[in-house]
């Protein structure tokens, strides 16, 4: 019998596969199974327009038959077939789909569809087989014919027998090798795991033997091993399923199935679109953080089904950043099987998928905030986190879509508010949308710089995230309102009250703040009158970009850039420690220079700042002691 050659491409391109598309060898069954399933489809397509052709579904099945002795795995089907032709040209011919060309030739009619687009899948039976047949007969025709190769050699084509219509593909399972054992893909429990994992909702039963222990008859403690025939696959997925068929109960199941997370879901959202694109999604937002969310480790993504197929557990390009905590699967039919990664980066209907997916997953994040307030703000403890990097990544570029999910503690209100309900609540003579920075709600609450925003009524935003102050930077305004540090230089307030007696003031101790600035050396780049203290002597503020929660979170990174932010020491000159100043000034420097570092280390601890010399800083305090 003459040995044809594979196409020379072709034949290249078979050494690449076997060795390098696929790294985990069990996708081979995937593979079989799902042009077992295309070529059920083909008949039930034919059906459709032929009226000799009756398509009764329950003749209609993939079989699966492991056997150890002869190390053979056989996948059979009762699909479409193919002739003399088909074989040479499908099976000859590697990169040309055949699947493909049936597809464009007769359009989809009723959403059965066809998986393949792409010829390279039966070979990756190679990886697993050193000699694979294929016996088939074609719908139509009298006779069989046999296929069979051993890889990149060739292979040959006879005729055969074989009574009904459809195909058999029998592998011969390699040897096991010192590296690799490839004894597991003739292990039923094997297989079996194989079929859940990729091809559970492949629409045509699966079936395959399996061997399970059942009671003796006339026993009730003897059990005996039973081959029976089972059927491996669900079939119809969860999310082909009409929403109104399923409960809550149904979507926690299947997040606790599919091991999304240990925790309940917080919300669902199951799409079925059927617009520019068709797919449908069963979407997550998780109750709780994944331990390794905020970590390097933590890798976004969803599972992504082509046409019930499983093609990836975490498909990255489906999920923006800062949605990265949304768990969950997409299936699309405009999708081929063995798009690689590289290619789907690039796939015009995978974008179109994303974009629909960020929007929906944005309005059920606003519903939930709109109507579920206490989940949105259990959801927003785990995960606001990821948003506000989201405002501040891409130089600002997604702020738009998610200003509005954005949430932070009020003085007011004692609990998370949006930008929304703080601006519709502003009186109508404040100027700015202001926060202050620091550790804790609680040591916000203390600092000496809020004094008078709280004095004049006004609402604060407590920032006690790292990231705060850098997303509300990137934001700059919200709905035309400033937002406003009260350690900033001008607070929008204090001009109009104390205007004229603070020019006056500043003229009258200038030559004493110059004497203090000079004696910090550097340390700060004014020393000037406060107009926001009302009770605290000193307070440390800062003037240009860089605020003091800025620098310090700054430093603590480990590219450790040595940013500083420009201080100001402020000093309230309605204390009595302003008197001792201004006394010591005028009598005796020495003190003057002591107080002067009080005050200014006094200020670095206010702000949660390293005290250069803490050792020093007792020592000056034991001096006005004695
Ligand atoms: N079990 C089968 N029954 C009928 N035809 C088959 C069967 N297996 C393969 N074929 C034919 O061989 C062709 C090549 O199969 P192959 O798996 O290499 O590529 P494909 O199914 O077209 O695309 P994909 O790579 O996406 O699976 C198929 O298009 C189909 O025409």
């Amino acid at each position: 019998m003459e040995k044809k050659q594979f196409q020379a491409e072709s034949k290249r391109l078979l050494e690449m596969m076997i060795n390098s598309i696929y790294t985990q060898k069990e996708i081979f069954l995937r593979e079989l199974i799902s042009n077992a399933s295309d070529a059920i489809d083909k008949i039930y397509y034919k059906a459709l327009t032929d009226a000799n052709l009756v398509f009764d579904k329950d003749n209609y099945y993939i079989r699966i038959t492991a056997d150890k002795q002869n190390r053979t795995l056989t996948i059979q089907d009762t699909g479409i077939g193919m002739n003399h032709e088909d074989l040479e040209n499908h099976l000859g011919v590697i990169a040309k789909s055949g699947s493909l060309a049936f597809k464009k030739e007769n359009e989809a009619k009723d959403g059965h569809n066809i998986i393949g687009q792409f010829g390279v899948g039966f070979y990756s039976a190679f990886m697993v087989a050193d000699v694979v047949t294929v016996v088939s007969k074609a719908l139509g025709s009298d006779t069989a014919y046999k296929w069979e190769s051993t890889g990149a050699e060739g292979y040959t084509i006879e005729p055969c027998e074989k009574d009904s219509v459809g195909t058999v593909i029998t592998l011969k399972i390699k040897e096991n090798t010192e590296d690799e054992s490839y004894d597991e893909f003739l292990e039923e429990y094997r297989l079996r795991s194989i079929i859940k994992k990729y091809s559970d909702f492949i629409r045509y039963p699966i079936k395959m033997d399996m061997v399970t222990k059942k009671l003796k008859e006339g026993s009730d403690n003897e059990f005996e091993d039973v081959q029976e025939e089972q059927v491996v696959n669900s079939m119809v997925p969860i999310w082909r399923k009409n929403k109104s068929e399923l409960t809550a109960e149904d979507y926690e199941k299947f997040y606790n199935e599919k091991h999304y997370g240990f925790d309940k879901p917080l919300k669902h959202i199951h799409i079925s679109a059927d617009g520019a694109v068709v797919y449908q999604a069963i979407l997550y937002i998780p109750e709780s953080v994944p331990f390794d969310y905020y970590s390097k480790e933590f890798e976004k993504g969803l599972e992504l089904y082509a046409n019930g197929v499983l093609i990836m557990n975490k498909c990255s390009d489906l999920l923006p950043d800062y949605f990265s905590f949304v768990k969950g699967m997409v299936d699309s039919e405009s999708l081929s099987l063995n798009i690689s990664r590289e290619m789907l980066q690039h796939d015009r209907q995978l974008k179109l998928i994303a974009k629909n997916i960020e929007s929906k997953i944005k309005g059920q994040l606003q519903s939930l905030l709109k109507d579920e307030r206490e989940k949105y703000e259990k959801f927003y403890q785990s995960f606001g986190r990821q948003l506000k990097f989201g405002v501040y990544s891409d130089y600002g570029m997604h702020k738009a879509t998610l200003q509005d999910l954005l949430m932070f503690y009020s003085s007011k209100e004692k609990k998370l508010v949006t930008l929304d309900e703080y601006v519709s609540r502003m009186p109508e003579d404040q100027k700015y949308i202001y926060y202050a920075s620091g550790e804790s709600i609680e040591r916000i609450e203390k600092l000496p710089q809020t004094e008078l925003v709280t004095d004049k009524g006004y609402e604060l935003l407590y920032f006690t995230d790292d990231i705060d102050e850098f997303a509300i930077k990137m934001l700059m305004n919200y709905k035309e309102k400033e937002f406003k540090s009260v350690s900033s230089g001008d607070l929008g307030i204090e001009a109009e009250e104390n205007g004229d007696k603070a020019s006056d003031d500043k003229n009258d101790h200038q030559a004493l703040f110059d004497y203090m600035k000079d004696q910090l050396s550097g340390k700060v780049s004014k020393v000037r009158i406060s107009k926001r203290l009302k009770t605290h002597p000193v307070c440390l503020t800062t003037e240009g970009d860089v605020t003091i929660e800025m620098e310090k979170i700054l430093n603590a990174m480990p590219n450790n850039p040595n940013v500083k932010a420009e201080k100001v020491l402020e000093i309230n000159v309605n204390h009595d420690v302003f008197r001792s100043l201004t006394e010591a000034y005028e009598k005796d420097k020495e003190k003057l220079n002591l107080y002067t570092a009080l005050l200014y280390n006094q200020a670095l601890l206010i702000e949660g700042l390293p005290i250069q010399d803490p050792v020093e800083f007792t020592n000056d305090i034991c001096k006005i002691m004695v």
